[in-house]
């Protein structure tokens, strides 16, 4: 792969294994100055196991890892990393406060306590006892304490799982900011709008390799299929068996429809129920894209 001049880590065909069960499967991954990367893939694809080689909390069976043009185990490297993985063990007793000073202390050249508690909105959380706090609260701390060091490159492994809608946005709105000022960041997550809504460049992972790569509007149009929602009383099997459906799902007094035709069935959809009503068509988002991606990786190895 070629080293490019903004690349600030990558993983160059790096291979995992656990036993006979092989998480990474040879993956190229290239990190850049300023870009968020969203790492997505089902359940076990091996995302954490990508991070936990950058992070240098575990070594690849092969295949090159480098960290700022370093081993990742490197102090000097390490130092230029914010990390805010899935489960964080902390000190249960100290206070926000304490705990937020306890990390800025490993950095060099931290930024001040009120500036992160000001980016992570936890300014009134600061002299609260960590361990007292909700689940949500605790992942915005640790989010504060992921970019104090000023870091260059950040991890967020599912930042805003058990976060409230308000909180998820002040995060969001900040993750923009780091980038903005040249961080690069990689993203996991299962809510696909919040890669469509964060990422530069998406990367899909199943069993350990990359399936697909690229924009977020690359990836969805990948996937050409349109949704169309209405109520109607219409019999979702006879609906199936029209040309050009992909998918029929009712839920409730609601049809959603996957098509690639939509116009074509849309006048079949009126014709046959004049009474349609609250009729939505919409793009495939990143959802179905996904969706579909795995799917076809599903299908492909298990026709090998
Ligand atoms: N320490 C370990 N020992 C044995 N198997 C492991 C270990 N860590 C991960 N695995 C296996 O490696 C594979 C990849 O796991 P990984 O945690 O990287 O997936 P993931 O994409 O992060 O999944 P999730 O979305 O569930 O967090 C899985 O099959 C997992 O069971």
């Amino acid at each position: 792969m070629k080293q490019h001049a903004t690349a600030v880590a990558s993983l160059v065909g790096a291979v995992k294994n656990y036993g006979s069960l092989t998480a990474l499967d040879g993956l190229d991954l290239m990190l850049h100055r300023g870009e968020l990367l969203a790492l997505l893939g089902p359940n076990g694809a091996g995302k954490s196991t990508a991070i936990g080689l950058l992070l240098g909390l575990i070594r690849a069976d092969a295949g090159r890892v480098e960290l700022f043009g370093e081993e990742p185990q490197s102090l000097r490297a390490r130092r230029r990393v914010g990390v805010m993985l899935q489960s964080a063990s902390l000190p249960q007793t100290l206070r926000v406060g304490e705990l937020l000073r306890l990390t800025m202390s490993y950095y060099p050249s931290p930024r001040t306590l009120d500036d992160c508690a000001n980016l992570a909105g936890i300014t009134d959380l600061l002299l609260r006892p960590y361990a007292k706090l909700s689940g949500g609260q605790q992942r915005r701390v640790q989010f504060a304490m992921a970019l104090c060091g000023r870091p260059e490159l950040l991890f967020l492994d599912e930042p805003t799982v058990g976060m409230d809608i308000e909180a998820r946005q002040r995060l969001w709105t900040a993750i923009r900011g780091l980038v903005a000022e040249g961080c690069a960041v990689v993203l996991t997550t299962h809510y696909l709008e919040e890669a469509e809504a964060l990422a530069q460049r998406v990367v899909v992972l199943a069993k350990g390799r990359v399936i697909s790569e690229g924009s977020v509007d690359a990836l969805r149009s990948r996937v050409s299929l349109t949704r169309i929602r209405c109520i109607t009383d219409l019999d979702e099997v006879a609906v199936a068996r029209w040309a050009n459906v992909a998918s029929v799902e009712r839920e409730q007094r609601y049809l959603q429809i996957c098509t690639d035709a939509p116009e074509n069935l849309l006048r079949r959809l009126l014709d046959a129920d004049p009474a349609v009503t609250e009729l939505e068509v919409r793009r495939a988002g990143l959802a179905e894209a996904f969706t579909e991606l795995t799917r076809e990786t599903t299908t492909t190895q298990e026709a090998a």
